[in-house]
């Protein structure tokens, strides 16, 4: 799908001006609710968890029947400051590995029954180092939001955006900074497993970003701090609400993609539920300010959709058991 928007200004506006959950299908979806063959409440979160799909969807009976995970890499200038205990040509080595279908997430997708795209985003010409420039200009941040919303297929019913892009957590850190305050030792983690003195190299980079730009705006601070995959899963985020495709977030990096839709408006993120915490330190301090609660916490730190495409089986258990079940008075059993 085109993105309908050729500027910042009008990705801006879009983002002001957002679709709502649709109130009779939630009506319809919690009345069914109260009516199905279980003690009230006992399915739990899963009954939110339904009544809210079932809202985005505008459909109070609703089925997920076509998820899809897509997985947006970009390569970070800020590699050069010794942030990740991996080389920068493992980005692209894994867009391959995701290729021929050999990666984590491959594997997960399957297991969901989601269909899984790859987008590589200018590999060859990794972001500006964001200590010493903006890491984008306005038209490669244009490009990166248009890319990712363009990779949304209309007739999904429920997305995850993953990333791959070695030195993304640095990247993910300091926009999670600007976004919500708090400096590099708040937000810097170990990301890929880097020692004390890699996490250290980590935090002052943070700063340094933080010192150099001014980006008090959430657009700016993701052309400023962000990456290309970055951007792309807010762009596709962003395309998912005005389609009414719920959404799952994954780890840190999908978080604070995320989080330039919340800053951007505080409802810009009522369509998405989080996966799950990951262990990269300042995911949960994330969440919080995101206002999310996570679905999973399996100990997860590997980012590509991994963990909220694990819970796509969680929604679709809350989906199924919602339009699936019998009601008391279907199946003959004596109510309350
Ligand atoms: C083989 C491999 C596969 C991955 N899949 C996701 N990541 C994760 O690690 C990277 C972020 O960590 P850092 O900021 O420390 O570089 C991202 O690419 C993220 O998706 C991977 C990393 C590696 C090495
Ligand atoms: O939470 C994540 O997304 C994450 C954590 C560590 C490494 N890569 C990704």
């Amino acid at each position: 799908m085109t993105a309908p928007f050729t500027s910042l200004a009008d990705f801006r506006s879009l983002c002001a001006a957002l679709s709502t959950p649709d109130k009779a299908a939630i009506a319809g979806a919690t009345a069914r609710n109260a009516q199905l063959t279980k003690p009230q409440g006992a399915l739990g979160r899963l009954e939110d968890l339904a009544i809210w799909y079932a809202g985005w969807r505008a459909d109070p009976r609703p089925a997920i029947r076509a998820p899809q995970v897509i997985i947006f890499a970009g390569n970070h200038g800020v590699c050069a400051q010794g942030v990740s205990a991996f080389p920068p040509e493992v980005t692209v080595q894994m867009v391959a590995n995701f290729e021929h279908g050999g990666a984590a997430i491959n594997q997960l997708s399957k297991a969901a029954g989601a269909r899984m795209d790859v987008h590589a985003l200018s590999l060859a010409t990794p972001t500006a180092d964001f200590t010493l420039a903006p890491a984008m200009t306005e038209s490669e941040l244009l490009d990166a939001l248009q890319k990712g919303w363009s990779a949304v297929d209309p007739p999904a019913d429920l997305l995850v955006t993953g990333e791959m892009g070695i030195g993304n957590t640095t990247s993910a850190a300091a926009l999670a900074a600007a976004l919500f305050g708090g400096t590099g030792a708040d937000w810097a983690g170990r990301g890929t497993g880097v020692d004390d003195a890699g996490l250290a190299r980590k935090v002052a980079a943070v700063d340094a970003g933080l010192a150099l730009h001014d980006p008090r705006d959430p657009l700016e601070a993701l052309r400023c701090l962000g990456g290309r995959e970055i951007a792309a899963m807010a762009g596709a985020m962003a395309a998912a609400r005005a389609l009414r495709i719920p959404v799952i977030l994954d780890g840190f990096i999908c978080s604070a993609a995320a989080g330039v839709l919340h800053r951007l408006n505080p409802a810009g993120l009522d369509h998405a539920v989080a996966g799950h915490l990951s262990l990269e330190g300042a995911h949960q301090r994330l969440l919080d300010a995101l206002g999310k609660q996570p679905l999973l916490s399996l100990g997860l730190r590997l980012g590509e959709g991994s963990g909220a495409a694990l819970a796509i089986t969680i929604l679709q258990g809350a989906v199924a058991c919602h339009s699936g079940m019998a009601t008391f008075a279907e199946a003959g059993v004596s109510d309350a």
